[in-house]
This record gives C-alpha cells, structure tokens and sequence, in this order.
C-alpha cells in the first residue's frame, strides 16, 4: 500500500456504499470514486440497460475489467454490490486500499431497495434476494479489512463509523 491509500466500499445494494461515500469524501477530502459511474461511462448504457441487454454475467465482466483498470490513489472507492464476484478485481483493489463492509441486514436491504427489478442488480433471474444476501454476505466478509455494522445508523452515523475504524 502507498502512502495514500484507497477507501473501498464493499457490500450489498442499499447498504449504503454510495451515499456514505461522499460523506466520506468531503470529510477526509479524498477523492471520490463510484464505480457504478465508471461503468455506465464505459459503456454509454445505465446498468440496467447491461442487465436487460447483455444480462447479468457480462455485467460483472464489465465490472471486473473496470475495477482491474482502475488505478487510484487516496480515493474513497464505492464498488457495486457485485464487485466480490470477481477475485481478480478484489484483489487488485486491496493492494492499495482499506476495504469496508457496510454490513447491514437482509430487511433493511429489502427497505431500502424497494423494487429490486429496476436497479440493474446482477443475480441469477432464479435466485431470490434471501439466497443472493446469504452468498453476498460470505464474499463481503472474506474481502473485508474492516465490517462496519451500518444497520442501525444514519448516513452520517454510518460515516462516523467507517472513520473510527480506520487506522
Ligand atoms: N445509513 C443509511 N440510513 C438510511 N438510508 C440510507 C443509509 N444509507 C443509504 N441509505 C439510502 O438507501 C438507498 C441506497 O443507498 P446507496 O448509497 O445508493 O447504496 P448502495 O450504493 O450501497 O447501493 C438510498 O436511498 C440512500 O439514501
Ligand atoms: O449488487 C449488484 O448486483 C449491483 C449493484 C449496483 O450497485 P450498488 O450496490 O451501488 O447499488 C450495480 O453495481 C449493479 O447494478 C449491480
Ligand atoms: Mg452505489
């Protein structure tokens, strides 16, 4: 790791990595990153455009080359939820960057998230939200440097926390 280091944000859609991402941004100054963005420019498409056009596996190959060709430095980095899915990308983020799981609970992913239809999320069509946090939820903590329970904070709660976890 350099001597400025990457906060990346990791966990399920709704946790928060977005949001509280810029929160951490403008109180560090760091640089702010959502990769989600990245894609959507690389591609001239939303992510449900990927989704529906391409489906949900070339939406994560997208993701990893976005993520593998990323080379920042003191950024905050919030990932999409579907960034675990890729070792690679995992891995190359980690060299230099502090991942944060903002980990929250299945009800309050369902709350927050609302018709998860239309928000590009990159699952088998068969797999229920249920099946999908459960093996979410083991890549998240393998990844993770640091988990950040968010599931009862506000967004500047939620801030506050990643801060005072970090060295
Ligand atoms: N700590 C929080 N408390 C309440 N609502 C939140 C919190 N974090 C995020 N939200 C809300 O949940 C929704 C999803 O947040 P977002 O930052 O886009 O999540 P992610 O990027 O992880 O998918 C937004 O409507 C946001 O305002
Ligand atoms: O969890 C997912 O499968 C996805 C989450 C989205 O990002 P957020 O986690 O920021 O909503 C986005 O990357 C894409 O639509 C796929
Ligand atoms: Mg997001």
């Amino acid at each position: 790791m350099n001597e400025h280091p990457n906060i990346v944000l990791i966990g399920m859609p709704g946790s928060g990595k977005s949001t509280v991402g810029v929160l951490l941004a403008k109180r560090t100054a760091m640089e702010f990153i959502d990769t989600d963005l990245l894609i959507q420019s690389a591609e001239g498409k939303t992510l449900q455009e990927i989704v529906d056009g391409t489906g949900y596996q070339a939406l994560r190959h997208i993701e990893e080359r976005v993520l593998c060709d990323l080379h920042a430095s003191g950024a905050v980095i919030s990932t999409g939820g579907s960034a675990v899915y890729s070792e690679a990308a995992m891995s190359h983020l980690k060299t230099n960057g502090r991942v944060v799981f903002l980990d929250v609970s299945l009800s309050t992913v369902q709350h927050r998230i609302g018709d998860y239809s239309l928000r590009g999320i990159s699952k088998r069509p068969d797999q229920t939200i249920e099946e999908l946090f459960a093996e979410r939820n083991a890549l998240y903590r393998r990844y993770a440097d640091i988990i950040v329970d968010c599931d009862a904070l506000n967004q500047e709660e939620a801030c506050q926390a990643v801060l005072d976890q970090l060295p």
